[in-house]
């Protein structure tokens, strides 16, 4: 049996505003892309992986996945994050015959260390159809109306902030996102409309319990400029300005981050 990862890259970043739509920005010399993909590789429980990529990028984000050899498949994204999703799965189960694990990690978390990766597979494998990785809020959380006025203030214990891989039994994917056992080439495309910001979410509005595991701080989604120089910062060792504990702090945080994405690599 098999595991693909369905990897949505076809966004374009406008809360990052760069010149590039944002999976095709350069962190420590590599496409975010790039940083996603190998680090679905090299938890080594990844068999293939399809990424949507923005129309207008096919051939760049092709060029950049070609290291990585038939491992690694390119399709044409969607208006929507859920329609790039739908469409790389749709390629990604006619790509290999005996897929029963898929997972669909963001582009955008493209720091996502392989322990991660790794649980939410033997999670799924050990009998969870659905499985997102969380970490605990830790701010204060408000529920506001459309005038800023605050409504209520959650119990913030009951939360959690989620992130990818978000892991599935195929069949269980493939039905919600409403893509047929004998969908093929010619089958038109599903009418399913998605309506949630991530896919365990489909999976709930089936009723299908969502299972959790731990999920880890590098995960973060890069979404603003800030994000971007986090990341490089703590990729490049260029945090803070050395001087004080919180510059001692936030390089040992860099050391950290840089000998786990080395331990990834190796
Ligand atoms: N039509 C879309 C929109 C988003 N994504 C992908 O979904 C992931 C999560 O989305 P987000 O981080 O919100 O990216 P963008 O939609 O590009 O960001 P923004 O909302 O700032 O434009 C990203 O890897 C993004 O490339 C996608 O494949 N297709
Ligand atoms: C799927 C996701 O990464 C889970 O946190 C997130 O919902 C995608 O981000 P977006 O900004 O909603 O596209």
């Amino acid at each position: 049996m098999s595991v693909i990862a369905v990897v949505p890259a076809a966004g374009r970043g406008e809360r990052l505003g760069a010149q590039v739509p944002k999976a095709l920005v350069e962190v420590a010399g590599e496409p975010l892309l790039v940083h996603a993909v190998h680090g679905l590789l090299a938890a080594g429980c990844v068999d293939h992986v399809v990424v949507a990529a923005p129309a207008a990028e096919v051939g760049v984000v092709v060029a950049a996945v070609r290291r990585f050899e038939s491992q690694v498949s390119v399709v044409v994204g969607g208006a929507e994050r859920g329609d790039s999703v739908r469409l790389a799965l749709r390629a990604g189960l006619r790509t290999l015959a005996d897929v029963d694990v898929v997972l669909v990690h963001d582009a955008a978390r493209a720091f996502t260390p392989v322990e991660v990766i790794r649980s939410v597979v033997d999670t799924v494998r050990a009998g969870s159809a659905a499985v997102v990785p969380v970490l605990p809020v830790s701010d204060t959380v408000k529920q506001v109306d459309a005038t800023g006025l605050v409504i209520a203030t959650p119990d913030r214990a009951g939360l959690r902030i989620v992130q990818t891989p978000q892991g599935f039994d195929a069949a269980l994917l493939r039905r919600a996102y409403g893509i047929a056992p004998e969908d093929d080439e010619s089958s038109p495309p599903s009418s399913v409309s998605i309506q949630a910001t991530d896919d365990a979410g489909l999976v709930e509005q089936l009723g299908v319990p969502v299972q959790t595991v731990p999920g880890h701080s590098h995960a973060f989604k890069v979404t603003t400029p800030f994000d971007l120089a986090v990341a490089d910062a703590l990729l490049t060792g260029q945090a803070g300005d050395g001087v004080g504990a919180d510059a001692r702090r936030a390089e040992r945080a860099a050391a950290e981050f840089r000998a786990h994405r080395a331990g990834d690599a190796g």
